[in-house]
């Protein structure tokens, strides 16, 4: 079974509490984006598990996609498997791609092993593997509260738009990202900005990771600055950083020539 998981960007982002377990509570708009991995899990003689393409930091053993597969397999005695991963997306990024890995590693196993099991069932095991798991087991736009785990729906659609991602190569850990943060009571109310124009999300849906990491790494208030510049609508760092997106009603100027070492990608919402 071969599946291809996708990355998504936060639109708007409030961290407004620290909780008691030491994670934070959220408010944010998830919304996928076609920017994918290749997943590939085979019935096989003995558990393996390989990858190409973007290297992948730590030990291959503590990957989220075993880490995936051991949950289901202590619950449902699942036959040994051959898992490839071909990573395209970066990490450190905000993008989620760890995460979105996991999650269709679960509904591959689900399909290859007929475990019938609901969206429901498989949101419960995707919490237990990372906060944003979850989210990508529906994989459509929502608003996510409390760890990023818990959905409301939301009536948000920006087909047509195009959606460009600038990765400037900077590598953020979200808990170094989640340990520089102030929570703070929301500056904006998200469900009520996303039901108006997009022309006035600017200034006014705001992703409260920017004003932590912004004066540290002023590169990424640049590309903004950039994105911006080029005609997007509207621009915003996603998730913890460090990439950041623009969103063109129009294909984007020629004002976008970023330097080698930056990972691109430009896709259709
Ligand atoms: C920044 C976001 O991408 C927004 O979508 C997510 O909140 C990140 O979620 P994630 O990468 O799945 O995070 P996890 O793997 O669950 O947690 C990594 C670390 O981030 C911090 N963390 C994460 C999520 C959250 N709501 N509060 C936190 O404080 C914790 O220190 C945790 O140890
Ligand atoms: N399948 C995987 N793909 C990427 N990273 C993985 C994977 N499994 C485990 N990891 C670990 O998770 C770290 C980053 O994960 P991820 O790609 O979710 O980061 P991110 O894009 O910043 O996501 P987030 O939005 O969750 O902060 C990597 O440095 C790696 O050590």
């Amino acid at each position: 079974m071969l599946d291809f998981p996708n990355a998504k960007i936060n639109i708007g982002l409030l961290v407004t509490e620290k909780r008691p377990d030491g994670f934070h509570n959220l408010e944010s708009c998830f919304y996928p984006v076609q920017w994918c991995d290749a997943l590939e899990i085979l019935p096989a003689e003995k558990l393996e598990f390989t990858m190409s393409g973007l290297p992948v930091p730590g030990n291959p053993d503590s990957n989220l996609c075993l880490k995936a597969y051991h949950l289901l397999q202590q619950e449902f005695q699942l036959p040994p498997v051959h898992m490839h991963l071909h990573k395209v997306i970066p990490m450190g990024a905000g993008l989620g791609g760890g995460s979105s890995d996991a999650a269709f590693a679960l509904k591959e196993l689900n399909s290859l092993f007929e475990l019938n099991l609901s969206d429901d069932k498989l949101e419960g095991y995707a919490r237990q593997l990372g906060s944003d798991c979850a989210f990508f087991i529906r994989n459509k736009p929502v608003i996510a509260v409390e760890k990023g785990d818990v959905f409301k729906p939301v009536a948000l659609d920006l087909k047509g738009y195009t959606c460009v991602l600038v990765y400037p190569g900077i590598h953020i850990t979200t808990a170094e990202a989640y340990g520089n943060i102030m929570p703070q009571k929301p500056s904006c109310d998200i469900e009520m900005f996303l039901k108006q124009d997009i022309k006035v999300w600017k200034d006014v849906l705001k992703n409260d990771f920017e004003t932590a990491l912004f004066p540290k790494y002023p590169e990424l208030a640049a590309i903004k600055e950039r994105l911006y510049a080029a005609g997007a609508t509207y621009a915003s760092m996603t998730g913890s950083g460090s990439a950041v997106y623009g969103l063109f009603k129009e294909e984007g100027s020629s004002n976008l020539i970023f330097p080698d070492h930056y990972l691109l990608w430009k896709g259709l919402l």
